[in-house]
Formats: C-alpha cells, structure tokens, sequence
C-alpha cells in the first residue's frame, strides 16, 4: 500500500503565535523526509497539523484522498499514522500485544466490521512489523523488562503495524545512544523499503542526515530550507538557524512569529 502525503500551504496559529507558517511538503511512497530545525521551530505542530490534532489552515492529500479538515482518528484509518514524543506503551500487554492492539486492516473487511462494532486485529500486519523492527526475541516481553533504546522501537512498530501508507515520527531516536541511534535508521530504512513513506521529526542530525533522502528545514514555522541532506547540511540559512536559534531568546521568536 503506498500513497503520496501532500501538504500546501499548512499554517497553524495558536493565539497570536504563528506556530506553522504556510509549510509545503511531500513525503512520497518508500522514502524518509526529515524534519528538522531549532527548538520551537514548528516541527511538532506541523505533525499535528497533518495529522489533524491541530487545527490547521491550507490542505493535506494522501494519494486521491483530501484529509483536510478530517478527525485524527479518521485520518489515521486512511493510512497518516504517527507517534508521540513521549510515546508510553501499554504496560501491563506483552510487545507482540502490544503491536496487535494497532495492527489492522484498511479494507473492506476491516470496514464491515467495524461497521459491525467488533475490531478487527491483523496478526499478519504485526509479525510483520515485529520483524521490520527487529523484535521478534522481545515479542513475549513485558515493556518494563526492556530497554529504552527497544521500547523505543516498540513504539514505532506498533504505528507500522497499522499497515500505514505514511508514518510520522516524532523523534524516536530521543534518549537513544550513538548504536541504537544508527539501528533505529536502518529498521526505518526497512520500513520505507515496504513501500511506506516516513516522515521522520528528531534532533539527532547523524540520524536524519545519514537515513533521509530529503530533508526540509524549519526555523520560526517557515521552510527555509529543502532538498538532499548533502545540501541541506551546507546551507547557510541552515547553519544560521541553528547557530542564531541557540542564540535567539524566546522573546526574539515570539516577535519574530507574531
Ligand atoms: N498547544 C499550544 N499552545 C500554544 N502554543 C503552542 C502550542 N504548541 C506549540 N506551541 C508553540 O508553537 C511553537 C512551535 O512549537 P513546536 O512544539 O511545534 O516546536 P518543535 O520544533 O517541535 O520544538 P521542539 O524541538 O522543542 O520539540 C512554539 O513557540 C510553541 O511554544
């Protein structure tokens, strides 16, 4: 299953702070799109808002689909699935139940039973995530017996056990050290060799630098920045956000927004 995520013109307000401002992006079928800039550039609101936990202004596509304006819930059913920052996992299911509580189907099937009110858990979708993530020996693991770097990787795979067309991540690799870090890039690079698009938010530059095809900076809810990580990495208004943003004060970015 693979669609294209189309945003245009995504623009979020929160009061009189501009949060997202005007954000184009294209995560396409089988690629990892990095998104990254300063602390309180928009990269959480901008998952939010294509997700739709944030009302937000302009328009998100998945495919022929128009999400723009739709519930979480419905646009997590037509395959926009993401995580959280502080994604905890169901504490007292093993890892495996942990997957299969997420894994279902997208089709007519799934649709019949859930008009029918009965869920309809897809065993197959969370095998096979268990092995993109590489966590088939923890499947009978309770989640407190296992590490932060796995847990971690428990909580992506239950989003790719939903059988997404696109997952939004935002930053997996937290808390992560240097080897777990490089073995979150390679499953993330399995995962979008199924054909699913990524979309991935982290503060780990090695991370997203070495595993994205693209990346798309921003800095005070603007783009300033896209193209291949290469690039991207040489930018000047790229080397600027990041050394003016550790220099900005908030009252600086709350002027700067407004
Ligand atoms: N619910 C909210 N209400 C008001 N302001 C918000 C809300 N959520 C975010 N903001 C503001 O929007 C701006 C963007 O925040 P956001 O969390 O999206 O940035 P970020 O790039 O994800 O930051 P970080 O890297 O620190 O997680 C910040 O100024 C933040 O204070």
């Amino acid at each position: 299953m693979s669609a294209t995520l189309t945003a245009a013109g995504l623009t979020v307000r929160y009061g009189g702070v501009r949060a997202l401002s005007g954000v184009d992006l294209t995560v396409e079928p089988g690629t990892l799109v990095g998104l990254i800039g300063p602390n309180g550039a928009g990269k959480t609101t901008c998952i939010d808002a294509l997700t739709g936990f944030a009302s937000a202004t302009g328009r998100v596509r998945l495919g022929g689909d128009d999400l723009t304006g739709l519930r979480p819930d419905v646009r997590a059913r037509r395959g926009l699935a993401r995580t959280w920052q502080a994604g905890e996992l169901f504490g007292d299911l093993t890892v495996r139940e942990n997957l299969l509580v997420a894994a279902g189907h997208r089709s007519w099937r799934q649709a019949i039973t859930e008009f029918l009110g009965r869920s309809a858990p897809d065993p197959a979708a969370a095998e096979e995530a268990l092995d993109l993530l590489g966590l088939r020996e923890h499947a009978g693991t309770m989640p407190d017996e296992l590490s932060h770097g796995t847990r971690k990787l428990v909580g992506v795979a239950r989003a790719v056990a939903s059988r997404p067309h696109v997952l939004c991540l935002d930053e997996p690799a937290a808390g992560l050290d240097a080897g777990e870090s490089r073995e979150l890039g390679e499953r993330l690079r399995s995962v979008a060799g199924t054909g699913t698009g990524v979309l991935l938010v982290d503060h780990d530059m090695d991370l997203v630098l070495s595993a994205c095809d693209s990346v798309v900076v921003l800095e005070f809810g603007e783009v300033i920045a896209s193209g291949a990580p290469d690039d991207v990495r040489r930018d000047p208004r790229v080397v600027a956000a990041y050394l003016g943003g550790a220099a900005a004060t908030p009252d600086d970015q709350q002027e700067a927004r407004s």
